[in-house]
């Protein structure tokens, strides 16, 4: 098996300074080494490079629209040439809105996907019902074909087309979601695993549960886009948008092993971590270590060797 890892320091899905040292920090953590000591293959792509782009000013209230319409239209194309060169991409965020980039760029190679979103919140704000005008709060809505017509056109986004339909996608820890975000999910009759099920059925659970769903009619390759801010701000405080109550460590950890063990596990994104928000050099640790412990766990680490 085998990783094609993707840097992408891109922060202007939202508004705090730091996320795009994401990057950095979880290759300064040891991600490609310990991905090689644990038997896995690495194809280290590098760091994409996000030109500046000037005159970005919010579109209907959508900020910095033309900078992640940009910086997703490289990340497609880079995940895709990863996919076709035979990995299982590694996007290291970076926000949210990568997604965009991400999911669009393995679709183009793999056709038919399944997306799990391992989040607090379930980012699927469209550009009209967003209240912050934060792109990373909207990913989702420009991915799925059941909202294309809720999708203005946008600058910089005319390369998109959405690529996932909503009985293709699962949703795993979310307790943070906006009233307009539960109408869609509710609307689309998306399968929704919050931190309520969590609680009540147990993770192992929730992933066998998750894993018939998505492969009831046909096995599907699968895209795990894993926001940092899932995890408990216990663990992993040194993100955007912390929301207490979040998985432990373990379910963080079990989700990624069960995933991996599907052999389904086809482009993983692992967003949000900003090393600038810890509240102390331990917290930024503890969250980096984490994201890095996800990401081994997707590629065969197992905590019972
Ligand atoms: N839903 C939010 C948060 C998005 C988080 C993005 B992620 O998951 O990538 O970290 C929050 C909007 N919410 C509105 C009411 C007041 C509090 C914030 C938004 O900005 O749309
Ligand atoms: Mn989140
Ligand atoms: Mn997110
Ligand atoms: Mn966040």
């Amino acid at each position: 098996f085998s990783a094609g890892i993707i840097g992408a320091p891109f922060s202007k899905g939202q508004p705090k300074r730091g996320v795009e040292q994401g990057p950095d920090v979880i290759r300064g953590a040891g991600l490609i080494q310990k991905l090689q000591k644990q038997g896995c293959a690495v194809k280290d792509y590098g760091d994409l490079h996000f030109p500046q782009v000037e005159d970005d000013d919010p579109v209907g209230g959508v900020k910095h629209v033309r900078a992640v319409g940009r910086a997703n239209q490289r990340l497609s194309e880079a995940v895709k040439k990863a996919k076709t060169d035979g990995h299982c991409s590694v996007v290291l965020g970076g926000d949210h809105s990568l997604a965009i980039g991400s999911i669009h760029g393995h679709a183009s190679a793999v056709r038919d996907l399944s997306v799990v979103w391992v989040d607090a919140h379930a980012d699927i704000n469209t550009p009209l019902t967003t209240s912050t005008g934060n792109m990373h709060g909207q990913p989702m809505s420009y991915l799925l074909r059941e909202l294309v017509s809720k999708i203005p056109v946008l600058p910089n986004l005319s390369w998109l087309q959405p690529c996932l339909s909503a009985r293709d996608l699962v949703y795993i820890g979310l307790r943070d979601m906006d009233p307009e975000e539960s109408f869609i999910l509710n609307l689309l009759e998306v399968k929704v695993f919050s931190m309520v099920q969590v609680d009540q059925l147990g993770v192992a659970r929730v992933m066998e549960e998750t894993c018939d769903y998505l492969t009831d009619k046909v096995k599907k390759p699968i895209h795990l886009s894993y926001d940092i801010d899932a995890i408990d701000p216990s663990v992993t405080p040194a993100t955007g948008t912390p929301v207490v109550g979040g998985l432990t460590y373990r379910e963080g950890v079990a989700i990624a092993e069960h995933l991996c063990q599907t052999g389904l596990l086809s482009a993983v994104d692992l967003v949000e971590v900003n090393p600038l928000l810890g509240p102390n050099p331990q917290a930024v640790q503890s969250t980096v270590h984490t994201a890095v412990d996800l990401l081994l766990a997707c590629f065969g680490r197992r905590r019972e060797g």
